[in-house]
């Protein structure tokens, strides 16, 4: 800028000078405000980011040790069958033959002795740890409830799906008479498949409900275990346990972590996996199809499961159970608000209409996300904006959760 064209901009008289002054302390002020709507912002972002990264670096920590428990490498488990001396002990393996093998120093000398099932190194076969005789099911995961108190009440929609579990299933169980009057044998096990929180679960129990059977939960992930021979063990205790709880309904989580057919290359932990399921299909070959314990396995990935699993006298009965529609989310949140003090202007059916792509798990989180805004707002029932609310906190969360893996990089 000229010395001239300064000169002229510059104020010249007292009034001028003022206006001058009062119009940049204004503007300041209003870049001062902004500057403080920048910075509460970037506090906030700061806040999430902060909490995010305590998160993924728990997260890391998880995976971490995730990895170094599976570099270690599966311990075989056998039997002691003779001690010799505290250093020498003869073991049978799970696989058949039997070994003279030594004793880690952290191993109680005491405690050895003939029937004591031991885990044995890979490599050296020392004896790494004595074994308790047997196993508390809660170790594995396997979850036993007598007689659990979900009913058809609680599943929203799958109406076909009920029919069909209920034919399968729980009439074999109850009117047995009927399938040996007419001469035909009901399925054996029932394979329950489709996207992950969509009731597959709550649909197993209610059957077990309404036949009064025991119900035995187990997860595929948890049947294989790092001790080699330890998976067919367990596919054995809990058929065991069934026979002894019977009637009992078996159901089987993820049975895709033992069930997908393999490639021909395969590593110890493919054997193992491999064993457990043959184990598998030898107990389903050895139950009564008349039966009464029944067997319901669950997978989101049906496309890799070992054809050997859906053969007639194994999961021969195969439901489908899909994302719900429209009038499925309705009849979900129905099941969802029953106990709910709702008020009458809420209109549901637009709510089932805005939960496009939700899965079950994912409507009762609502509906309890929309009763936490009731409470925080003082209202005294639920109304139709608590849902908007909710459902807006929903999908941003979703879309926060969708947007972090490139964040994540950051802390990586
Ligand atoms: N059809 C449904 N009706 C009512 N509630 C449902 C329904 N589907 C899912 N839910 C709700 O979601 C929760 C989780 O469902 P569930 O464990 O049965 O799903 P899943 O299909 O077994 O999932 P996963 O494949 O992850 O094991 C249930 O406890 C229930 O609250």
């Amino acid at each position: 800028m000229s010395e001239t064209g300064r000169q002229s901009d510059d104020p010249k008289t007292p009034e001028e000078l003022y206006r001058y002054l009062v119009e940049r302390v204004a503007g300041m002020e209003s870049q001062n405000q902004e500057l403080k709507e920048q910075i509460r912002q970037l506090e906030s972002d700061k806040r999430y980011i902060e909490t995010q990264k305590i998160r993924y670096e728990r997260e890391v920590r998880k995976l971490k040790s995730e990895v170094e428990h599976l570099k270690t490498p599966p311990l075989i488990v056998g039997t002691i069958t003779d001690v010799i001396d505290s250093g020498r002990v003869v073991v049978r393996s799970s696989a058949g033959p039997r070994f003279l093998v030594r004793v880690s120093q952290s191993v109680d000398t005491e405690q050895m002795k003939a029937g004591v099932r031991c885990t044995l190194n890979q490599q050296s076969l020392a004896i790494v740890e004595l074994l308790p005789s047997s196993y508390d099911s809660q170790v594995y995961g396997m979850e036993v409830v007598e007689l659990p108190g979900e009913t058809y009440e609680d599943i929203g929609g799958l109406e076909k799906q009920i029919t069909e579990i209920r034919e399968a299933v729980e009439l074999p169980m109850t009117r047995p008479e009927l399938f040996a009057n007419i001469g035909i044998t009901p399925p054996k096990g029932v394979l329950l498949y489709g996207p992950p929180g969509t009731g597959k679960t709550l649909l197993a129990k209610a059957v077990a409900h309404e036949t009064h059977a025991a119900f035995l939960h187990t997860v595929g992930s948890e049947l294989v275990q790092k001790y080699i021979g330890e998976g067919a063990r367990l596919v054995r205790e809990l058929f065991d346990l069934a026979r002894e709880k019977a009637p009992s309904i078996v159901f089987i989580d993820e049975i895709d972590a033992i069930g997908a057919s393999r490639t021909e290359a395969m590593t110890s932990g493919d054997r193992e996996v491999q064993r457990t399921l043959m184990q598998l299909l030898a107990a389903m070959d050895g139950f009564e199809q008349r039966g009464d314990v029944k067997i319901i396995g669950a997978t989101n990935r049906i496309d890799i499961l070992d054809a050997a699993l859906l053969r007639p006298g194994r999961f021969d009965r195969i439901i489908e159970i899909p994302l719900p529609d429209t009038e499925g989310r309705f009849a979900i949140l129905q099941v969802h608000t029953r106990g709910m003090n709702i008020d009458t202007s809420v209109d549901m059916m637009e709510v089932a209409r805005l939960t496009e792509g939700r899965n079950g798990a994912d409507l009762n989180a609502i509906c309890m996300e929309a009763g936490m805004f009731a409470i925080r707002q003082e209202h005294t029932k639920v109304c139709q904006n608590d849902f908007i609310m909710a459902l807006s906190k929903f999908r941003y969360d979703f879309e926060r959760e969708s947007r972090l893996p490139t964040t994540s990089v950051m802390f990586a």
